[in-house]
């Protein structure tokens, strides 16, 4: 039996993947074979998905037919509608109100008689849930505003159409893109705790809706895909605080407080994702309200420069500089973590496919360090 214990499984190599790429230590993050930073300019969302399940980016044949198979699939059942509205109505939390909208995609799924092994079936399935999960959460804000859920747009591609069934209006060009940028930056990030969570799901050779409801589960967490809200939430208190941002970020880092948004278990230096990031919630403050680019931006520069940590490689991740961009484009702070589902889901769909073309049980151990040879004693007699 091994007997070096790798807490938080750190270092450990527990599988191969064609799927995404991360280098820590300069900072880069590639898509099979693609920098980020290329396919962030270049693709959308739907394309992204498509070279993550595919293995290739599609021709504009190929990726009409694919955006075409996900938008007939958008509707949601009279059931998950009703689901939101009373969890809405119980002030439920969005990202668990996402999660029980997953597990019940899996009621009118056309397919669940097919057999696990059957991946073609998977990725149809898969292509139902990346369709579903935007209409899904789009009613279940527009039910906590006290308004009706608005159709899926039948011209607009996921990123947009999600910002329309939201809101009810068309977004701009700028907003569309952006949000769609979003989207791709947070599709695949190698055996991240959520992805990890999937992928053990489905080397049970579960279906592909109990490995997306554990990914949405595995990513609602504070020291992962939560962080995005809780930046937020730490810009209004430093906002509400009497304290200048620096002093109230000093204060808290002598308190032994994690500022979220920054380190991770896999990059030392800044995530390029977060450069990318920073770089729209640059635009975006341009054109309106600058304060929280600018409390961000001197955060980064007093954290990482006077107080040290760049130089112990802790430094903003991605969801540092997500959380500014989305409010600046008037998404519920409750939404972030969501929205970071919406997109991950790709990317728990795309690794569960890859795991299971091949699959082996994900089945790791424990040191035991309970107490040997214990003396039943009866119930009756303790
Ligand atoms: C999409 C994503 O999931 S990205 C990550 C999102 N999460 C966050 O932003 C939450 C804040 N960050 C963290 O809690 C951590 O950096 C994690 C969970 C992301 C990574 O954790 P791990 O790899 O287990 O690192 P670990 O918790 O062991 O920290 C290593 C060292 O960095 C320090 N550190 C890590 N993150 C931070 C932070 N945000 N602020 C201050 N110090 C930090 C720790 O105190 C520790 O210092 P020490 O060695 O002197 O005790
Ligand atoms: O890779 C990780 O551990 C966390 C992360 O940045 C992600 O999932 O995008």
């Amino acid at each position: 039996m091994a007997d070096d214990l790798k807490k938080g499984l750190e270092g450990v190599l527990v599988a191969e993947s064609g799927l995404s790429t991360i280098d820590g230590d300069e900072g880069r993050l590639i898509y099979r074979g693609y920098p980020i930073e290329d396919l962030a300019r270049g693709a959308s969302y739907e394309e992204v998905v498509y070279l993550l399940w595919h293995g290739e980016l599609p021709t504009a044949d190929e990726l009409e037919a694919f955006i075409a198979s996900i938008n007939e699939e958008r509707e949601v059942s009279e059931d998950v509608l009703d689901t939101m509205e009373r969890l809405a109505a119980a002030d439920e939390q969005p990202m668990a109100a996402l999660r029980t909208a997953v597990s019940m995609f899996s009621a009118t799924e056309p397919e669940d008689e097919a057999e696990p092994e059957d991946l073609e079936a998977t990725l149809r399935k898969g292509r139902r849930i990346t369709a579903k999960i935007p209409t899904a959460l789009a009613a279940f804000e527009r039910y906590r505003l006290g308004e009706e859920p608005v159709d899926p747009h039948p011209d607009l591609g996921l990123a947009a159409n999600f910002l329309y069934m939201m809101t009810d209006e068309e977004p701009s060009d700028v907003h569309a893109e952006t949000f769609d940028q979003a989207l791709i930056l947070h599709a695949d990030h190698g055996l991240n705790a959520s992805t990890f969570t999937s992928m053990v799901i489905g080397s049970t050779m579960a279906d592909i809706y109990s490995a997306v409801t554990g990914g949405v589960s595995a990513l609602s967490g504070p020291l992962h895909g939560g962080a995005n809200q809780d930046v937020m939430e730490v810009l209004f208190e430093i906002d509400e605080s009497d304290l200048d941002h620096r002093e109230w970020v000093k204060q808290a880092n002598e308190e032994g407080r994690r500022i979220p948004g920054f380190g991770h278990r896999v990059y030392n230096v800044k995530d390029p994702r977060a450069k990318i990031l920073q770089e729209r919630s640059k635009e975006l403050a341009e054109e309106g309200d600058d304060k929280w680019y600018n409390y961000t931006t001197t955060i980064e520069q007093y954290l990482t420069e006077e107080q040290g940590l760049g130089e112990k490689g802790i430094a903003p991740n991605v969801d540092f500089y997500s959380g500014s961009v989305y409010y600046q484009l008037g998404i519920p702070i409750d939404m972030y973590t969501p929205i970071f589902a919406m997109s991950r889901a790709g990317g728990w769909i795309a690794h569960v496919l890859e795991y299971q073309e091949d699959n082996r049980l994900i089945r790791p151990l424990s040191r035991y360090t309970g107490p040997e040879d214990q003396e039943f004693v009866p119930l009756e007699e303790r």
